[in-house]
């Protein structure tokens, strides 16, 4: 199966765009949502997460052990040198669940979406990459009313991401997600392209 990497810095809008590929039956690997279940439920993980920031990582609720995650990104993203031994610590695990999933694929191709894909390296498993791209301050905006997020904690986030300039010198595909509609259009060229290239 070939493997479509899709990224993009945060709120540009990689989960809308993955959902209209998802619609056209197109198999998904979600790399944020892979790294959440690990992180919740890996114990080898939790236990080296403990070991770095503190057994304030991780909090009880109704008796079970959860991620503390206001805590960890406040942590994190306000230091390189953390975030980089988080991301150690995550993304092998990561790559493991991802190599089972490709296995058990049998599409012509399928979707590798990570936010942090070039920062990752995870760009050498992909075939091609589609780079989803917005204007920074419309991305700000995006995400602070999505997520109830001040405009300090988004940026504390972009800080740790490559810029959309960097990006796109690496990128085969770029699809500006600005009207929607568009955005639409542009997903169902490139599936018929992908399935038929
Ligand atoms: C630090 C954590 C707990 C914060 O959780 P929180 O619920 O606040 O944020 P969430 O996971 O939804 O991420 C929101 C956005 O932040 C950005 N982001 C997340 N992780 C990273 C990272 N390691 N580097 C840069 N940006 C990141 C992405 O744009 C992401 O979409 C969480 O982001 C995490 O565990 N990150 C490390 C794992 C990772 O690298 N995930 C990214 C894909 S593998
Ligand atoms: N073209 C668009 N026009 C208006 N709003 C949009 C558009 N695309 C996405 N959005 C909205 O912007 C917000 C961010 O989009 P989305 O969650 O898809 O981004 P993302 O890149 O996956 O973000 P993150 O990196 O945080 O995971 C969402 O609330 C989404 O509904």
């Amino acid at each position: 199966m070939r493997v479509i990497g899709i990224t993009g810095g945060i709120g540009s809008g990689k989960t809308t765009v993955v959902n209209m590929f998802k619609s056209y039956g197109v198999p998904l690997f979600i790399a944020d949502d892979e790294a959440k279940l690990i992180l919740a439920k890996d114990q080898a993980v939790i236990n080296k997460v403990k070991l770095l920031l503190g057994v304030d990582a991780y909090v009880k609720i109704d008796g079970i052990e959860q991620p503390n995650r206001k805590f960890i990104a406040s942590k994190v993203f306000n230091d390189k040198e953390l975030l980089k031994e988080l991301n150690k610590i995550i993304h092998p695990a990561v790559r493991l669940k991802f190599n089972d999933w490709v296995a058990a694929q049998d599409a012509v191709y399928g979707m590798y979406e990570a936010a942090i894909l070039y920062e990752s390296g995870g760009d050498s498993i992909c075939d091609s990459v589609v780079l989803i791209t917005a204007p920074r301050s419309v991305r700000v905006q995006r995400v602070m009313a999505r997520d109830k997020v001040t405009e300090v904690e988004v940026i504390a986030r972009m800080e740790n991401q490559w810029t959309e300039l960097k990006k796109l010198n690496k990128a085969e595909f770029v699809l500006p997600n600005k009207d929607i509609e568009q955005t639409k259009r542009f997903v169902c060229y490139l599936n018929d392209f992908l399935l038929n290239d």
